[in-house]
C-alpha cells in the first residue's frame, strides 16, 4: 500500500527546517573556528584544554536561555556538552602538536565572519 501524500504544510515546514539546519551548520563551523584559535592560544599560554569555571557559566546561561525559549534545558545542556567535548579533544590534539614540536608559537589568524 502506498503511504498517503505528504501534505503541503509539511513540505513547507521542511523547507524552513532545511534553512534552520543550514544556519546551525554554518554557526557551528564559525564556533569551531573560534575555539580552534582558543586552543592554540591556550597551548601557547600553557592553559589546560578544559576550563570548568567557564563551563559552569555557560551551563547557567544556556539553561536560563533554554527555559526562557521553551527548549528542554536538559537537551540544551546535552547539546552544549557534546560540542564542548569535541572542542576539548581538538584542544588536546593542538597542545600535543605543540608539545611534540610540530607547531611553532605562531597562532594561526582567525578567519571568521562572526
Ligand atoms: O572558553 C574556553 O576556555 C574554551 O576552551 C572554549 C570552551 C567552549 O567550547 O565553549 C571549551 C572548553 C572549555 O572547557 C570551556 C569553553
Amino acid at each position: 500500500m502506498t503511504p498517503p501524500a505528504v501534505p503541503d504544510e509539511i513540505l513547507g515546514l521542511r523547507r524552513s527546517i532545511d534553512n534552520i539546519d543550514a544556519a546551525l551548520v554554518h554557526l557551528l563551523a564559525e564556533r569551531f573556528k573560534m575555539t580552534e584559535r582558543v586552543g592554540h592560544l591556550k597551548a601557547v599560554g600553557g592553559l589546560p584544554p578544559a576550563d570548568p569555571a567557564r563551563d559552569r557559566q555557560q551551563i547557567d546561561r544556556l539553561t536560563a536561555m533554554a527555559t526562557e525559549a521553551g527548549l528542554d534545558p536538559e537537551f540544551a545542556e546535552g547539546f552544549r556538552a557534546f560540542i564542548v567535548a569535541e572542542v576539548i579533544r581538538h584542544h588536546e590534539r593542538i597542545a600535543a602538536e605543540y608539545a611534540a614540536g610540530h607547531l611553532e608559537g605562531d597562532v594561526p589568524a582567525l578567519d571568521t565572519f562572526a
